[in-house]
């Protein structure tokens, strides 16, 4: 069962988030050396970098940041995520050395060419984890107002994608059409997934998603084998839960 924690705004959203990533990072780098984190696109780079941009008490040279899902523009393009993570957080903390930082290959992406661009996604994360299925000690997702997650749309072929670590998508409902993804494999095997969410726009998906689990929506097929789903919200997006859906913060 995920873990619903609802703050009462935005800023209060940013700080709980700062607060658990900090504790995350700390506990990962006491116990194996480093932290292998993966982030998408949206709104979560702003919430999460608000404060975390900021915390000097962040081993953030002990930090490996991989990309969720990324659309295939240029590293400049408004559209990439990459952009916006760097803007908003690695621009702000020199500390994360560059090798550390696993971006999509620009040229493929550029090209628009996402079918090479996810074979290369994929050796960087094989090269990392030593051939071993990838085992993110944190994924950050955002959830979209269909249910989506990463680049994986409901009843997209994507869902069903069980060889590949990343996969090319081509068609994706929300623009750019040309993405790569992490597929459900990586998804569910990571350590932890944190859900990051606002906004009165995705209480109703939020409800269905929390409170209706038989509608298999893409956020709903996030169940870590080995791993806690954890949601963090403001109140706006939590409107329509019952109280019992929701837990107190805590450390
Ligand atoms: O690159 C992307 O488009 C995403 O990674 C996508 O999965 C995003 O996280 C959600 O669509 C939520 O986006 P918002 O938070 O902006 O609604």
């Amino acid at each position: 069962m995920p873990i619903v924690y609802s703050f009462a705004n935005g800023d209060a959203l940013s700080s709980g988030l700062n607060e658990f990533v900090e504790k995350v990072s700390r506990d990962a780098i006491a116990d194996h050396g480093h932290l292998s984190i993966a982030i998408s696109g949206g709104s979560l780079p702003k919430i999460l970098s608000k404060e975390l941009a900021h915390n000097k008490n962040v081993e953030f040279s002990k930090w490996h940041i991989f990309w969720a899902d990324e659309r295939c523009v240029s590293h400049t393009n408004a559209d990439s995520n990459y952009l916006e993570v760097k803007k908003s957080l690695l621009d702000h903390i020199p500390q994360i050395p560059q090798e550390n930082i696993y971006a999509i290959n620009e040229k493929f992406a550029s090209e628009k060419d996402a079918e090479r661009a996810a074979v290369d996604y994929e050796e960087q994360l094989k090269k990392f984890f030593k051939n071993q299925l990838p085992s993110f000690d944190l994924l950050l997702l955002g959830m979209g107002p269909d249910g989506h997650c990463c680049s994986l749309f409901p009843g997209h072929p994507l869902l069903e994608e069980k060889k590949r670590l990343v996969a090319p998508i081509f068609d994706s409902p929300k623009p750019p059409p040309e993405r790569i993804t992490l597929t459900y494999p990586v998804v569910n095997n990571s350590k932890l997934v944190v859900f990051v969410t606002a906004g009165d726009g995705k209480k109703d998906m939020v409800q269905q998603i929390i409170e209706q689990p038989e509608m298999d929506l893409p956020c709903q097929r996030v169940k870590p084998t080995n791993g806690q789903v954890y949601w963090f919200i403001d109140h706006a997006a939590a409107a329509k839960l019952r109280k019992e859906s929701c837990s107190e913060y805590k450390l």
